[in-house]
């Protein structure tokens, strides 16, 4: 689904929109998803009203994600529900903790953004460019840095 999705010219949207529909497990009104975009179900994946995602946006959502009204995701922005053992016998058994990630309103992650499995962001956040989110963001701040900490408060406003 994934490459069918990204054999679409970036000049017809709204083919874009209509196939990221059938693969999305839910979608508001005005989706807009760029190439490539990579995730493993897409099913998966919820989106509420007036969502963007810019160019190589990566999920990988063996668990739920679930994404709010009005968020926007920078280029080359990454989501993982997944993590795998940090043992080395643990790996080689294959073995994997899926864990969902779920996204509030009002959000931006800017491009080069990774949110980690299990992570909750909340209303009205912004994760600064190239920022890795690896536990949970409250309301209203601004996060930036590996890992992502609040660097300031910010207004609905
Ligand atoms: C759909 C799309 O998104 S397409 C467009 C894609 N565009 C981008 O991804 C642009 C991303 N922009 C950024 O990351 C910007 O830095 C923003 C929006 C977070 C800046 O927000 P501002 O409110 O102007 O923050 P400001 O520049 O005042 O920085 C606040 C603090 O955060 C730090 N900071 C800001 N951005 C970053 C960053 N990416 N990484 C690390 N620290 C950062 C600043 O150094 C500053 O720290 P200091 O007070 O110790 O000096």
């Amino acid at each position: 689904m994934a490459q069918e999705f990204n054999t679409i010219p970036e000049t017809e949207s709204d083919k874009q929109e209509a196939k990221a529909r059938e693969i999305l497990g839910s979608a508001g009104k005005n989706l807009v998803i760029h190439s490539d975009w990579k995730f493993d179900n897409g099913k998966n994946i919820h989106v509420g009203d007036n969502f963007l995602a810019n160019y190589n946006w990566t999920v990988l959502d063996v668990g739920k994600v679930t994404i709010g009204d009005n968020v926007w995701i920078g280029p080359n922005t990454d989501i993982y529900t997944v993590n795998h053992p940090v043992t080395a016998m643990g790996r080689r058994d294959h073995l994997a903790k899926v864990l969902p990630v779920t996204i509030g309103n009002d959000v931006w992650l800017c491009g080069k953004v990774t949110v980690c499995p299990g992570v909750t962001i909340g209303n009205n956040v912004v994760v600064a460019a190239g920022s890795v989110v690896i536990h949970d963001i409250p309301d209203n701040v601004i996060v930036a840095g590996n890992p992502a900490r609040m660097v300031k408060k910010v207004d609905f406003e």
